[in-house]
C-alpha cells in the first residue's frame, strides 16, 4: 500500500515525498505520465500530482494517463496539480493579474485537509497562474489576499487541490495539512526507516546479484553509512577503497582510517596525490576543477579494479542535493558538477550503486544510527570529495593547499574546544586570492585574507550562516593570524544558501 506521487517537474517532488516519510508513510514517486497500469502496481491508497513548470492551458502542458483520475481513491493536487484537476473537472485557470512568490498568509481557511490546524497558516507560494473559475462540486477552502482560490475540495469524490507548497519547511503547518491527507487516504503510518534499510538492501542485492562492488569511501556519513549497508546485503563481495588524494585535511588519512578499522569494512587506503596534483595543475576555474577531480577519481578506482578486481559495481554515498545540483533534476539548473555526479567521466566502466540517491543527509543519518555507526562518525560536518581544491579558490599548489589545511584545522579545532561544533551543520575555512597590507610587529605585510564559514541547514539545499558568538570569532581570528604566518586578515562569511552555496567554488 502507498501514496503515488505522479511528478510534473517541481522541483519539490521529493519533498513531498520525503514528508509522507517522516510522516510514516510509503510512497513512490513516477513520471507524471506513469500508465494506468504502471499506478496500479503501487497499490495506491491516494495520488499527489505535484506542482511543475508548465501552465496546464498550454499544449504541451503534461497530464496524467487516461483512468488515472477515474480511480476511487483521494486525490491531492499541489499547485499546478490542483490547476490540473480544476481544469479537467470543467473550471477554468488563467495566468492571474497578480502572482505570488513566497510566503503568504492565508486569509481564512477550513474543510477536511486543514482538520485540527488553528492559528496564523503560512504558505509557501511560486505560482503565476489561478484557477479562475470553480468547477462544478468543488469549494474553495482557503484564500488569500491575493488568490481567492488557494484551496480547494470537493468531498464527494476526494479531490483536493492546494496552489502553495506544503511540502516545503517554509509552509510551517504544511505537514500537518499533508497528514490530514494521509488521515483521509486511511494510509496506516508505519513506515520506519527500518523498513527503508530492508528495502534498500533488498534493491542492492537485486542489482548485485553475483557481482562485486568496490565501495569509494570518504570516512564520511554518506559512504561509511553505505559500508555497513552493503556489509549487511552483499558481505564478502565488498572492498571500500579511499582515496588520499592530497586534498585532505590535517592528519585526516590516519583518522579515517583509525575510525573505519572498528567497522570490519574490508579496506584499501590509495595514495593517489601525485595523480591529482599534475591533473589540476595550472587549473584555477571551478567547473573544470571539479570535473578534473570526478575523473581522476574514476581514473583511481580503475587503477585498483585492475589490482584487486575485477568490480562490476562502484558504490558511492551520493545524496538526493548532490543530484540536484548537478543538473539531475528534471528540468534542474546544473548549480555546480559534483565530483560523484555532474563531475564523472562520460566512459565511467563501472556501474553505480547508489542506493541513498533519493535521501537527504539527515535520513542518512537516521539510517546510520539504526546500523549502529559511532557518533563520532554519524554527526561529522560533511566534506567534499573534492575536498581542499575547492575551498583554495583559484589554482592550487602544494603551498597553499599547506596554508588553508592549518587554518582549517584552527577553527575546527577552536569550534570543538568551544563546544560549538555540533551547533552548526557544516563549518570550513576558505583561502582566498586576495593579498591585502597588514601591519604586524611594525613591519608591513602583504599577506593572503583567509575566509570562514559555518551554517546550519538541515538538508543542506538551503542554509543560514551561523550565529557564531563574537568572542569566539576574534580567537579565531587572533589564532589563525598568530600561527598561520601567511594570513594577514580574517573574514567570516555572512551569506546564506541561497543566494551562495556552501562551498566557494
Ligand atoms: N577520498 C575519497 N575516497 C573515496 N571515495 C570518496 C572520497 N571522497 C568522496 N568519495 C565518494 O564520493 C561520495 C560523495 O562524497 P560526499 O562528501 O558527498 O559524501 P561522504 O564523504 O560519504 O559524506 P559527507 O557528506 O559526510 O562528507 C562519497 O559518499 C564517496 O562515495
Ligand atoms: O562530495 C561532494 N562532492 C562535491 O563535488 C561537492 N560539492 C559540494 N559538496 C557538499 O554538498 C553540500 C552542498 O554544497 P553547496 O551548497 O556548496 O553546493 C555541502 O555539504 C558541500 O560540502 C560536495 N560534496
Ligand atoms: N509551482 C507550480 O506548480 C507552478 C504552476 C504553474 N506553472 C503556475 O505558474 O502557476
Ligand atoms: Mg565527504
Amino acid at each position: 500500500m502507498s501514496v503515488v506521487i505522479l511528478d510534473f517537474g517541481s522541483q519539490f517532488t521529493r519533498l513531498i515525498a520525503r514528508r509522507f516519510r517522516e510522516l510514516g508513510a510509503y510512497s513512490v514517486i513516477l513520471p507524471g505520465s506513469a500508465p494506468l497500469d504502471r499506478i496500479l502496481r503501487e497499490n495506491p491508497q491516494g495520488i499527489v500530482l505535484s506542482g511543475g513548470p508548465s501552465s496546464v492551458y498550454d499544449e504541451a502542458a503534461p497530464k496524467p494517463a487516461p483512468g488515472v483520475l477515474d480511480l476511487d481513491i483521494p486525490v491531492l493536487g499541489v499547485c499546478y496539480g490542483m490547476q490540473y484537476l480544476a481544469q479537467q473537472a470543467g473550471g477554468d485557470v488563467k495566468r492571474a493579474g497578480k502572482r505570488e512568490y513566497g510566503k503568504a498568509d492565508l486569509t481564512q481557511y477550513g474543510g477536511q485537509l486543514f482538520e485540527g490546524i488553528q492559528g496564523e497558516f503560512v504558505a509557501w507560494m511560486s505560482h503565476s497562474d489561478s484557477v479562475t473559475q470553480l468547477p462544478e462540486g468543488y469549494e474553495v477552502v482557503a484564500q488569500t489576499e491575493d488568490t481567492p482560490v488557494t484551496a480547494i475540495e470537493n468531498r464527494e469524490t476526494r479531490r483536493y487541490g492546494v496552489q502553495f507548497h506544503p511540502e516545503v519547511v517554509h509552509t510551517p503547518k504544511g505537514g500537518q495539512l499533508l497528514a490530514n491527507f494521509l488521515g483521509i487516504c486511511g494510509v496506516t503510518r508505519d513506515w520506519t526507516a527500518e523498513h527503508i534499510i530492508d528495502e534498500l538492501v533488498s534493491d542492492v542485492r537485486t542489482q548485485v546479484g553475483d557481482g562485486r562492488v568496490l565501495l569509494a569511501i570518504s570516512g564520511g556519513v554518506d559512504s561509511s553509512t553505505l559500508g555497513l549497508l552493503l556489509a549487511r546485503a552483499v558481505g564478502e563481495k565488498l572492498t571500500a577503497v579511499f582515496i588520499d588524494h592530497g586534498l585532505l585535511r590535517l592528519g585526516e588519512r590516519e583518522q579515517v582510517e583509525a575510525a573505519l578499522k572498528p567497522l570490519g569494512v574490508n579496506l584499501v587506503t590509495v595514495d593517489a596525490r601525485a595523480e591529482f596534483m599534475a591533473a589540476l595543475d595550472g587549473v584555477s576555474d571551478p567547473e573544470q576543477k571539479r570535473k578534473i577531480i570526478g575523473r581522476e577519481f574514476i581514473r583511481a578506482f580503475e587503477r585498483e579494479a585492475r589490482a584487486y578486481g575485477p568490480f562490476d559495481f562502484l558504490a558511492q554515498g551520493t545524496l538526493y542535493p548532490d543530484v540536484i545540483e548537478s543538473a539531475g533534476g528534471e528540468g534542474a539548473a546544473n548549480i555546480k558538477s559534483h565530483h560523484n555526479v555532474g563531475g564523472l567521466p562520460d566512459d565511467l566502466a563501472f556501474k553505480l550503486v547508489e542506493p541513498f540517491r533519493t535521501l537527504f543527509k539527515d535520513e542518512v543519518r537516521e539510517i546510520a544510527r539504526l546500523l549502529g555507526l559511532p557518533d563520532h562518525i554519524r554527526m561529522r560536518h560533511p566534506f567534499p570529495g573534492p575536498g581542499l581544491a575547492i575551498r583554495c579558490l583559484g589554482a592550487i599548489s602544494e603551498e597553499k593547499l599547506d596554508i588553508l589545511r592549518r587554518v582549517d584545522d584552527i577553527f575546527i579545532s577552536g569550534l570543538r574546544e568551544f563546544g560549538l561544533y555540533d551547533g552548526c551543520s557544516q563549518a570550513l575555512a576558505i583561502l582566498t586570492p586576495i593579498q591585502s597590507v597588514g601591519v604586524m610587529g611594525d613591519e608591513r605585510t602583504y599577506s593572503y585574507t583567509a575566509a570562514l564559514r559555518a551554517v546550519t541547514t538541515d538538508d543542506f539545499m538551503t542554509a543560514e550562516w551561523a550565529r557564531l558568538p563574537y568572542e569566539f570569532l576574534a580567537t579565531m581570528s587572533n589564532r589563525i593570524v598568530n600561527q598561520v604566518h601567511e594570513i594577514n586578515r580574517v573574514v567570516y562569511d555572512i551569506t546564506g544558501k541561497p543566494p551562495a552555496t556552501i562551498e566557494w567554488e
